[in-house]
Protein backbone atom coordinates (compact mmCIF):
# COMPACT_ATOMS: atom_id res chain seq x y z
CA UNK A 1 0.00 0.00 0.00
CA UNK A 2 1.35 3.24 -0.80
CA UNK A 3 1.45 6.02 1.86
CA UNK A 4 -1.55 7.96 -0.28
CA UNK A 5 -3.28 4.81 -0.48
CA UNK A 6 -3.25 4.25 2.99
CA UNK A 7 -4.46 7.70 3.60
CA UNK A 8 -7.26 7.35 0.76
CA UNK A 9 -8.61 4.41 3.12
CA UNK A 10 -8.36 5.83 6.58
CA UNK A 11 -10.09 9.50 5.16
CA UNK A 12 -13.16 6.74 3.93
CA UNK A 13 -12.84 4.91 6.57
CA UNK A 14 -13.70 8.00 9.17
CA UNK A 15 -16.50 9.68 6.68
CA UNK A 16 -18.03 6.24 6.64
CA UNK A 17 -18.35 6.07 10.29
CA UNK A 18 -19.43 9.73 10.67
CA UNK A 19 -21.85 9.04 7.98
CA UNK A 20 -23.57 6.42 9.57
CA UNK A 21 -23.60 7.94 13.01
CA UNK A 22 -25.34 10.81 11.43
CA UNK A 23 -27.88 9.32 9.02
CA UNK A 24 -28.30 5.82 10.57
CA UNK A 25 -28.08 6.13 13.85
CA UNK A 26 -29.06 9.88 14.22
CA UNK A 27 -26.11 10.66 16.54
CA UNK A 28 -23.09 11.95 15.27
CA UNK A 29 -20.10 12.39 17.28
CA UNK A 30 -18.37 15.55 15.47
CA UNK A 31 -19.19 18.85 13.61
CA UNK A 32 -20.31 19.05 10.30
CA UNK A 33 -17.40 21.08 9.25
CA UNK A 34 -15.07 18.21 10.37
CA UNK A 35 -16.91 15.80 7.97
CA UNK A 36 -17.03 18.45 5.42
CA UNK A 37 -12.96 19.24 5.90
CA UNK A 38 -12.46 15.64 5.85
CA UNK A 39 -14.60 14.76 2.55
CA UNK A 40 -12.69 17.77 1.10
CA UNK A 41 -9.55 16.46 1.79
CA UNK A 42 -10.42 13.39 -0.08
CA UNK A 43 -12.01 14.30 -2.94
CA UNK A 44 -8.46 16.24 -3.57
CA UNK A 45 -6.85 13.13 -2.84
CA UNK A 46 -8.63 11.15 -5.50
CA UNK A 47 -8.32 14.16 -8.09
CA UNK A 48 -4.39 14.44 -7.70
CA UNK A 49 -4.64 10.22 -8.10
CA UNK A 50 -7.67 9.27 -9.48
CA UNK A 51 -6.58 5.77 -9.88
CA UNK A 52 -7.83 5.93 -5.78
CA UNK A 53 -11.37 6.46 -6.26
CA UNK A 54 -13.42 3.14 -5.47
CA UNK A 55 -16.92 2.35 -5.71
CA UNK A 56 -17.47 2.86 -2.21
CA UNK A 57 -15.59 6.43 -1.59
CA UNK A 58 -18.15 9.05 -0.34
CA UNK A 59 -17.63 11.34 -3.42
CA UNK A 60 -18.93 8.66 -5.54
CA UNK A 61 -22.34 8.91 -4.78
CA UNK A 62 -23.73 11.46 -6.78
CA UNK A 63 -22.10 10.81 -10.27
CA UNK A 64 -22.16 9.88 -14.02
CA UNK A 65 -24.26 11.35 -16.75
CA UNK A 66 -27.99 10.63 -16.81
CA UNK A 67 -29.38 7.38 -18.12
CA UNK A 68 -30.89 6.93 -21.25
CA UNK A 69 -32.57 4.25 -19.70
CA UNK A 70 -32.65 1.95 -16.62
CA UNK A 71 -31.64 -1.55 -17.15
CA UNK A 72 -33.66 -4.81 -16.13
CA UNK A 73 -32.74 -6.87 -12.85
CA UNK A 74 -33.74 -10.63 -12.49
CA UNK A 75 -34.63 -10.98 -9.00
CA UNK A 76 -32.34 -14.14 -7.39
CA UNK A 77 -35.66 -14.36 -4.91
CA UNK A 78 -38.64 -12.90 -5.86
CA UNK A 79 -39.65 -10.38 -4.20
CA UNK A 80 -42.95 -11.32 -2.17
CA UNK A 81 -46.21 -9.52 -2.22
CA UNK A 82 -48.07 -9.74 1.07
CA UNK A 83 -51.70 -11.01 2.08
CA UNK A 84 -53.49 -7.88 3.82
CA UNK A 85 -55.98 -8.18 6.51
CA UNK A 86 -58.46 -5.32 8.04
CA UNK A 87 -60.00 -7.27 10.63
CA UNK A 88 -58.75 -8.51 14.23
CA UNK A 89 -60.56 -11.58 13.21
CA UNK A 90 -58.39 -11.64 10.38
CA UNK A 91 -55.80 -11.52 12.63
CA UNK A 92 -56.78 -14.04 15.05
CA UNK A 93 -57.75 -16.56 12.29
CA UNK A 94 -54.11 -15.85 10.55
CA UNK A 95 -52.21 -17.07 13.64
CA UNK A 96 -54.43 -20.23 14.31
CA UNK A 97 -53.61 -21.46 10.84
CA UNK A 98 -50.19 -20.74 11.56
CA UNK A 99 -50.68 -22.61 15.07
CA UNK A 100 -51.99 -25.62 13.31
CA UNK A 101 -49.97 -25.62 10.66
CA UNK A 102 -47.12 -25.58 13.31
CA UNK A 103 -48.40 -27.70 15.62
CA UNK A 104 -47.53 -25.60 18.36
CA UNK A 105 -49.66 -23.49 21.08
CA UNK A 106 -48.06 -20.49 20.83
CA UNK A 107 -45.80 -18.71 18.01
CA UNK A 108 -43.22 -15.53 18.22
CA UNK A 109 -43.89 -13.09 15.68
CA UNK A 110 -41.62 -10.53 14.23
CA UNK A 111 -43.18 -6.98 13.72
CA UNK A 112 -43.23 -4.06 12.13
CA UNK A 113 -44.56 -0.80 10.57
CA UNK A 114 -45.56 -1.18 6.86
CA UNK A 115 -43.84 1.65 5.09
CA UNK A 116 -45.86 3.40 2.26
CA UNK A 117 -42.60 4.18 0.26
CA UNK A 118 -41.00 1.55 -2.58
CA UNK A 119 -39.77 -1.84 -2.18
CA UNK A 120 -35.86 -2.14 -2.68
CA UNK A 121 -33.62 -4.56 -3.30
CA UNK A 122 -29.61 -3.92 -2.49
CA UNK A 123 -27.06 -6.53 -3.32
CA UNK A 124 -23.76 -6.38 -1.49
CA UNK A 125 -20.75 -7.80 -2.49
CA UNK A 126 -18.08 -8.42 0.04
CA UNK A 127 -19.53 -5.58 1.71
CA UNK A 128 -19.63 -3.22 -1.09
CA UNK A 129 -22.85 -2.03 -2.71
CA UNK A 130 -23.10 -3.46 -6.43
CA UNK A 131 -26.51 -3.35 -6.88
CA UNK A 132 -30.07 -1.78 -6.60
CA UNK A 133 -33.05 -3.31 -8.22
CA UNK A 134 -36.93 -1.85 -7.73
CA UNK A 135 -39.78 -4.68 -7.48
CA UNK A 136 -40.93 -4.79 -10.89
CA UNK A 137 -43.56 -7.63 -10.94
CA UNK A 138 -41.76 -9.49 -8.33
CA UNK A 139 -39.36 -11.63 -10.73
CA UNK A 140 -37.78 -8.69 -13.26
CA UNK A 141 -37.60 -5.17 -11.75
CA UNK A 142 -35.33 -1.82 -12.72
CA UNK A 143 -31.84 -1.48 -12.20
CA UNK A 144 -31.63 1.52 -10.13
CA UNK A 145 -28.26 1.68 -8.82
CA UNK A 146 -27.11 5.04 -9.16
CA UNK A 147 -30.20 6.90 -7.61
CA UNK A 148 -30.26 4.79 -4.62
CA UNK A 149 -25.89 5.37 -4.26
CA UNK A 150 -27.60 8.72 -3.64
CA UNK A 151 -29.39 7.86 0.00
CA UNK A 152 -27.37 8.78 2.40
CA UNK A 153 -29.06 6.29 4.93
CA UNK A 154 -27.82 3.27 2.66
CA UNK A 155 -23.95 2.50 3.25
CA UNK A 156 -22.03 2.00 0.24
CA UNK A 157 -19.98 -0.18 2.32
CA UNK A 158 -21.80 -2.84 5.16
CA UNK A 159 -19.47 -1.70 8.70
CA UNK A 160 -16.95 -4.65 9.19
CA UNK A 161 -16.66 -5.36 13.13
CA UNK A 162 -12.70 -6.18 14.18
CA UNK A 163 -12.63 -10.27 13.23
CA UNK A 164 -16.09 -10.50 11.95
CA UNK A 165 -16.47 -11.74 8.28
CA UNK A 166 -18.71 -9.88 5.88
CA UNK A 167 -21.04 -11.79 3.74
CA UNK A 168 -19.38 -12.55 -0.12
CA UNK A 169 -23.06 -12.31 -1.23
CA UNK A 170 -25.78 -10.12 0.86
CA UNK A 171 -29.22 -9.08 -0.70
CA UNK A 172 -31.08 -7.05 1.41
CA UNK A 173 -34.85 -6.10 1.29
CA UNK A 174 -36.45 -3.03 2.68
CA UNK A 175 -38.20 -0.01 2.04
CA UNK A 176 -37.13 3.50 0.05
CA UNK A 177 -39.52 6.50 1.49
CA UNK A 178 -39.58 10.17 2.17
CA UNK A 179 -40.33 11.42 5.54
CA UNK A 180 -43.23 13.74 6.11
CA UNK A 181 -41.19 16.68 6.83
CA UNK A 182 -39.02 16.17 3.66
CA UNK A 183 -42.27 15.71 1.79
CA UNK A 184 -43.76 18.98 2.48
CA UNK A 185 -40.40 20.85 1.91
CA UNK A 186 -40.19 19.48 -1.26
CA UNK A 187 -44.02 20.44 -2.69
CA UNK A 188 -43.20 24.44 -1.26
CA UNK A 189 -40.24 23.96 -3.29
CA UNK A 190 -41.89 22.61 -6.27
CA UNK A 191 -45.02 24.90 -6.24
CA UNK A 192 -41.93 27.72 -5.59
CA UNK A 193 -40.52 26.90 -8.97
CA UNK A 194 -44.30 26.65 -10.72
CA UNK A 195 -43.71 23.14 -10.46
CA UNK A 196 -46.43 20.41 -9.72
CA UNK A 197 -46.34 19.15 -6.47
CA UNK A 198 -46.72 15.45 -5.27
CA UNK A 199 -49.81 13.64 -4.05
CA UNK A 200 -47.63 11.68 -1.23
CA UNK A 201 -44.74 10.70 0.03
CA UNK A 202 -45.02 7.64 -1.72
CA UNK A 203 -45.37 8.96 -4.96
CA UNK A 204 -42.77 11.83 -4.22
CA UNK A 205 -40.27 8.76 -3.46
CA UNK A 206 -41.40 7.12 -6.61
CA UNK A 207 -41.01 9.60 -9.17
CA UNK A 208 -37.46 10.69 -7.26
CA UNK A 209 -36.24 7.18 -8.12
CA UNK A 210 -37.50 7.18 -11.69
CA UNK A 211 -35.48 10.12 -12.26
CA UNK A 212 -32.89 9.13 -15.10
CA UNK A 213 -30.60 11.83 -14.09
CA UNK A 214 -29.43 10.89 -10.44
CA UNK A 215 -28.38 14.51 -9.40
CA UNK A 216 -32.22 14.90 -9.68
CA UNK A 217 -32.25 11.95 -6.85
CA UNK A 218 -30.11 13.90 -4.73
CA UNK A 219 -31.74 16.77 -4.34
CA UNK A 220 -34.64 14.71 -3.08
CA UNK A 221 -34.20 13.70 1.03
CA UNK A 222 -34.92 9.88 -0.08
CA UNK A 223 -34.92 7.24 3.29
CA UNK A 224 -34.47 3.51 3.60
CA UNK A 225 -35.49 0.75 6.12
CA UNK A 226 -34.24 -2.93 5.78
CA UNK A 227 -36.70 -5.26 6.86
CA UNK A 228 -35.77 -8.62 5.25
CA UNK A 229 -32.75 -11.07 3.56
CA UNK A 230 -33.06 -12.46 0.41
CA UNK A 231 -29.84 -14.18 -0.01
CA UNK A 232 -26.68 -14.62 1.88
CA UNK A 233 -23.44 -16.41 0.96
CA UNK A 234 -19.43 -16.66 2.53
CA UNK A 235 -20.95 -16.53 6.39
CA UNK A 236 -24.37 -18.02 7.74
CA UNK A 237 -27.29 -15.92 8.63
CA UNK A 238 -29.21 -15.69 11.81
CA UNK A 239 -32.03 -18.48 11.92
CA UNK A 240 -35.51 -15.71 12.51
CA UNK A 241 -36.20 -12.59 11.08
CA UNK A 242 -35.20 -10.79 14.55
CA UNK A 243 -32.02 -12.69 14.53
CA UNK A 244 -31.24 -11.07 10.76
CA UNK A 245 -32.10 -7.39 11.75
CA UNK A 246 -30.44 -7.24 15.15
CA UNK A 247 -27.52 -8.48 12.77
CA UNK A 248 -28.39 -5.80 9.90
CA UNK A 249 -27.82 -3.24 12.53
CA UNK A 250 -24.56 -3.95 13.24
CA UNK A 251 -23.93 -4.07 9.26
CA UNK A 252 -24.76 -0.34 9.58
CA UNK A 253 -28.15 -0.91 7.75
CA UNK A 254 -30.90 1.16 9.34
CA UNK A 255 -33.48 -0.62 10.96
CA UNK A 256 -36.36 0.98 12.13
CA UNK A 257 -36.90 1.78 15.90
CA UNK A 258 -40.27 0.77 16.21
CA UNK A 259 -39.65 -2.62 15.31
CA UNK A 260 -40.96 -5.80 17.93
CA UNK A 261 -41.10 -9.14 18.87
CA UNK A 262 -44.54 -10.63 19.92
CA UNK A 263 -45.98 -13.82 21.26
CA UNK A 264 -49.20 -14.86 19.81
CA UNK A 265 -52.53 -13.37 18.56
CA UNK A 266 -53.01 -11.12 21.61
CA UNK A 267 -49.49 -9.85 20.87
CA UNK A 268 -50.04 -8.88 17.27
CA UNK A 269 -53.30 -6.76 18.50
CA UNK A 270 -51.42 -5.06 20.91
CA UNK A 271 -48.91 -4.11 18.71
CA UNK A 272 -51.55 -3.35 16.04
CA UNK A 273 -53.15 -0.94 18.76
CA UNK A 274 -49.81 0.60 19.85
CA UNK A 275 -48.82 1.82 16.41
CA UNK A 276 -51.95 2.78 15.20
CA UNK A 277 -51.70 5.34 18.44
CA UNK A 278 -48.38 6.17 17.45
CA UNK A 279 -49.08 6.39 13.53
CA UNK A 280 -50.04 10.37 13.56
CA UNK A 281 -46.69 11.70 15.33
CA UNK A 282 -44.34 9.25 13.06
CA UNK A 283 -42.33 10.98 11.35
CA UNK A 284 -42.99 8.68 7.97
CA UNK A 285 -46.20 7.47 6.80
CA UNK A 286 -47.44 4.09 6.82
CA UNK A 287 -50.07 1.96 6.07
CA UNK A 288 -49.74 -0.74 8.46
CA UNK A 289 -48.10 -3.23 10.04
CA UNK A 290 -46.72 -6.02 8.85
CA UNK A 291 -46.55 -9.72 11.02
CA UNK A 292 -43.94 -12.51 10.62
CA UNK A 293 -43.90 -15.80 11.99
CA UNK A 294 -39.72 -15.07 13.66
CA UNK A 295 -38.27 -18.60 13.03
CA UNK A 296 -37.26 -19.04 9.65
CA UNK A 297 -37.23 -22.84 10.24
CA UNK A 298 -41.03 -22.08 10.97
CA UNK A 299 -41.48 -20.16 7.95
CA UNK A 300 -39.71 -22.82 6.03
CA UNK A 301 -42.58 -25.40 7.43
CA UNK A 302 -45.79 -23.05 6.44
CA UNK A 303 -44.20 -21.94 2.64
CA UNK A 304 -46.06 -20.11 0.69
CA UNK A 305 -49.46 -19.51 -1.21
CA UNK A 306 -49.50 -18.74 -4.97
CA UNK A 307 -46.88 -15.88 -4.50
CA UNK A 308 -47.96 -14.73 -0.84
CA UNK A 309 -45.90 -16.49 2.53
CA UNK A 310 -48.68 -17.98 4.86
CA UNK A 311 -46.10 -17.25 7.69
CA UNK A 312 -46.83 -12.89 7.08
CA UNK A 313 -49.39 -10.80 6.69
CA UNK A 314 -49.62 -7.09 6.39
CA UNK A 315 -52.28 -5.53 8.84
CA UNK A 316 -53.51 -2.38 7.81
CA UNK A 317 -55.03 0.67 8.96
CA UNK A 318 -58.21 2.46 7.85
CA UNK A 319 -56.81 5.11 4.96
CA UNK A 320 -55.82 8.45 6.86
CA UNK A 321 -58.10 11.28 6.41
CA UNK A 322 -56.65 13.66 3.78
CA UNK A 323 -53.74 15.63 5.46
CA UNK A 324 -55.12 19.09 6.80
CA UNK A 325 -53.01 21.66 4.83
C1 LIG B 1 -20.82 21.13 5.31
C2 LIG B 1 -21.61 19.95 5.77
C3 LIG B 1 -21.02 18.69 5.89
C4 LIG B 1 -21.76 17.60 6.31
C5 LIG B 1 -23.10 17.75 6.63
C6 LIG B 1 -23.95 16.60 7.09
N1 LIG B 1 -23.13 15.48 7.55
C7 LIG B 1 -22.62 15.53 8.82
C8 LIG B 1 -21.91 14.45 9.31
C9 LIG B 1 -21.36 14.49 10.70
N2 LIG B 1 -21.45 15.62 11.36
O1 LIG B 1 -20.88 13.45 11.17
C10 LIG B 1 -21.72 13.29 8.51
C11 LIG B 1 -22.21 13.28 7.22
C12 LIG B 1 -22.92 14.40 6.72
O2 LIG B 1 -23.35 14.46 5.55
C13 LIG B 1 -23.70 19.02 6.50
C14 LIG B 1 -25.16 19.21 6.83
C15 LIG B 1 -22.96 20.10 6.07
Amino acid sequence: MTQVTEQAAQLRRLLHQYALEYYVLDNPTVPDAEYDRLFRQLQALEMAHPELVTLDSPTQRVGGAPLPEFASVTHRVPMLSLNNAFEDDDITAFDRRIREGLGQDEVTYDVGPKFDGLAMSLTYENGVLVQAATRGDGATGEDVTRNVRTINAIPLRLQQREGVALPSLLEVRGEVLMFKKDFERLNDDQTAKGLKTFANPRNAAAGSLRQLDSRITASRRLAFFAYGIATCEGVTPPNSQSGVMDWFGTLGLPICKERDRVQGAEGLLAYYQRIGEKRPSLPYEIDGVVYKVDSFAQQEELGFVSRAPRWAIAHKYPAQEALTI
